[in-house]
């Protein structure tokens, strides 16, 4: 029940909608309830002629009036139920609106440990089934409760004023039928919620078979993956079979009961006309009233159904609300929005609005190139000096952090180093050692288990997530672009970016010639059949989309031998014009990167090595000096150890 009325209470700004839908419908019922006493009156007007107890004149005059009544009661019930129903469909679609969006803003600022186990084709298959069902429950329970509750009480009423035992009789009806529906839909909803399982995992499969058709094909797992997906959907068969049999021998029954009421309550009628404790009018009013008293029974069952199948489905769907949200800054645990959300408050954008939940300014972020920077040379010959006053760019102070907290080995164990303003810093560690993990706390993705990192001097658990992420531009080795324009890609951190800019950021990162080559230019759809972009072009499209958001801090996942040299050389060439005057970590995959980088951070079983310069670290005899001679070898076996770094020389 409280399920039921957190759903109700979920979108208060549709509560103008809900109260004309629900007033139309009230006003339908009324007049609804109208049509049997006229047509009961017309009835007695016309026997009252044959038995020559009045004129056929008057009669006729008498039952033209009640015709002319009995129209406008249908052509204004016509246009109530017409705008009642328009209503309807606005609410409903603005109920989709409101469910999809607060779904999708709460997945946006979940944490990243949620999409480590979550599979996307699942995220989105439960949110549809979700708001399918609860917005049909919504759209039925508007247009139909109060017309239910006024029909039905109407007709036990009227009922009870002709003969009270035919009211008992109905009124015993309502509460079995319902009560039995809810036992059926109790069981039936179990075996759902089976079904719903097998066909969540195959659309999450499904979803992650398009997303990557080319590894299916190249290792020929078509018809495995089609199997897979053919026995979870042969599995929902088994169930709906035993669920249908199920669901219409319950239904039999109780069709059966509700026939054999009606067929007594009709016996009762005929008799007591008959007998002539009944007019025929009044046989005629009755047998209408009892035929409107299907409806709500019927309804009411539907109604019971579709709710428990909304309170099934939502909790689901407030399961997710409920997840604690990424802290948006030092204030606490989660932003004033996800406490709205918890709450089941309202907020103001869900509905078209305008977001006003951020409520602070722009994030701020230093300008830059700084003029308290003095920046390296960029070919690591000759390291930049900060100036004792300046704070480094980034800090990491004794950071300590495990993906599972529970884990006997944390994955990093106090990793202290600092990327001094300008400077270019890079992780070197062998393949799994926590070199992205570095990057990902950095972002803001994961918080620290242990130790602090600094921003600028800030303490990042402090800082607003959207402004230390404000103050990064990263490129991954997965360049990830939208479809979409390559416009809308490179000016993905700032939409509203000029058409210069735009351009700029492509000459920049050495994609402007191969973007101008297109048939549309910057406004060619990428993804688009017949527009296959290169893994280079996707590389520099996205350091372009790094250069436009023009960030202090880089970081930078290195591609490694997925591009040609070609190719590789101009994404290598972007990437060194984007670092300049920028603080960059790099996780590199490429001796000749490290080697002219201003300092290099080795690590080890998840702790830092060495921290030094490419020249410093060459003579130490750590990792990054062996590294050096596995690449002078050139054998077979040292170049199967470089890899073990992820490095390709
Ligand atoms: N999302 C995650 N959830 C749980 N464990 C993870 C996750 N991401 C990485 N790990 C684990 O953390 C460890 C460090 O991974 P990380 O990706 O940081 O290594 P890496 O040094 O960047 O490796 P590579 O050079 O191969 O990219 C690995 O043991 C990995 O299995």
């Amino acid at each position: 029940m409280t399920s039921l009325v957190r759903i109700l209470r979920f979108a208060p700004q549709l509560n103008r909608l809900y109260l004309g839908i629900a007033v139309s419908s009230v006003l339908a019922a009324v007049l609804t309830l109208a049509t049997p006493f006229l047509i009961g009156a017309a009835t007695d007007r016309i026997v009252a002629a044959i038995a020559g107890e009045t004129t056929v004149e008057d009669a006729v005059v008498a039952v033209t009036w009640l015709a002319v009544a009995f129209l406008a009661v249908e052509v204004t019930t016509t246009l109530v139920v017409s705008v009642g129903g328009y209503w309807g469909d606005v609410m409903a679609a603005r109920m989709r609106t409101i469910l999809s969006t607060r779904y999708f803003d709460q997945l946006l600022h979940l944490p990243q440990r949620y999409f480590d186990t979550a599979i996307t084709g699942r995220v989105t298959n439960r949110l549809n089934r979700t708001i399918n069902e609860l917005t049909q429950f919504l759209q039925f329970f508007a247009n139909n409760a109060f017309t239910m509750l006024i029909t039905t009480t109407a007709v036990l009423v009227i009922t009870a004023f002709y003969w009270w035992p035919l009211a008992i009789l109905l009124a015993i009806v309502f509460p079995v039928y319902m009560w039995l529906t809810a036992k059926t839909s109790a069981k039936w909803q179990v075996w759902e919620g089976e079904k719903n399982i097998e066909v969540d995992m195959a659309s999450g499969r499904f979803a992650e078979v398009v997303s990557q058709m080319s590894v299916v094909r190249a290792y020929n797992r078509q018809d495995h993956e089609l199997a897979g997906f053919r026995e979870r959907f042969t599995r929902t068969v088994g169930i709906t079979r035993k669920q249908s049999r199920f669901w219409h021998g319950m239904d039999a029954w109780r069709r059966l009961a509700l026939n054999v009421v009606f067929g007594a309550m009709y016996l009762i009628v005929f008799v007591r006309t008959a007998q002539g404790l009944f007019s025929v009018g009044d046989m005629v009013i009755l047998l209408q009233l009892m035929n409107m008293a299907r409806q709500p029974i019927f309804s009411m069952s539907f109604l019971v159904d579709s709710a428990q199948r909304a309170v099934a489905g939502s909790k689901d769907y407030f399961e997710v609300l409920a997840e604690e949200r990424e802290r948006a800054g030092g204030a606490g645990p989660q932003g004033r929005g996800a406490a709205a959300v918890a709450a089941g408050q309202p907020r103001a954008d869900d509905d078209g609005g305008t977001d006003v939940r951020r409520g602070g300014a722009a994030p701020s972020r230093p300008a830059q190139p700084r003029a308290d920077v003095v920046p390296g040379d960029g070919t690591g010959g000759v390291p930049a000096q900060p100036r004792a006053d300046v704070v480094p760019a980034v800090r990491f102070d004794e950071v300590s952090f495990a993906y599972d907290p529970d884990a006997s080995r944390p994955v990093l164990d106090r990793v202290s180093f600092e990327i001094p303003q300008g400077q270019r810093v890079a992780l070197v560690g062998e393949s799994g050692g926590g070199k992205s993990t570095i990057a990902h706390l950095l972002m803001g993705l994961y918080p620290v288990t242990g130790g602090r990192i600094e921003v600028f001097g800030q303490d990042v658990a402090e800082l607003d997530l959207a402004e230390l992420r404000e103050r990064i531009a990263a490129v991954f080795q997965e360049p990830s672009l939208f479809s979409g324009t390559v416009r809308e890609n490179i000016a993905y951190a700032d939409p509203a970016a000029s058409d210069e800019r735009v351009r700029a950021a492509a000459e920049a990162a050495y994609a402007h010639r191969f973007v101008e080559a297109f048939d549309d230019g910057y406004e060619q759809v990428i993804g688009e059949r017949g527009l296959r972009l290169s893994g280079g072009q996707k590389q520099r499209i996205a350091v372009a989309r790094a250069v436009l958001k023009d960030a202090p801090i880089l970081v930078l996942d290195e591609a490694t031998s997925a591009l040609d040299t070609k190719s590789e050389r101009l994404v290598q060439a972007a990437l060194e014009d984007l670092m300049v005057g920028r603080s960059s970590l790099i996780v590199a995959h490429r001796l000749s990167t490290i080697a002219s980088v201003d300092r290099i951070v080795t690590l080890r079983g998840g702790r830092v090595q060495e921290v030094g310069t490419p020249a410093e670290l060459a003579e130490s005899g750590g990792i990054y000096a062996q590294l050096l001679r596995l690449q002078k070898a050139g054998t077979k076996e040292a170049r199967k150890m470089l890899k073990e770094y992820g490095l390709s020389g």
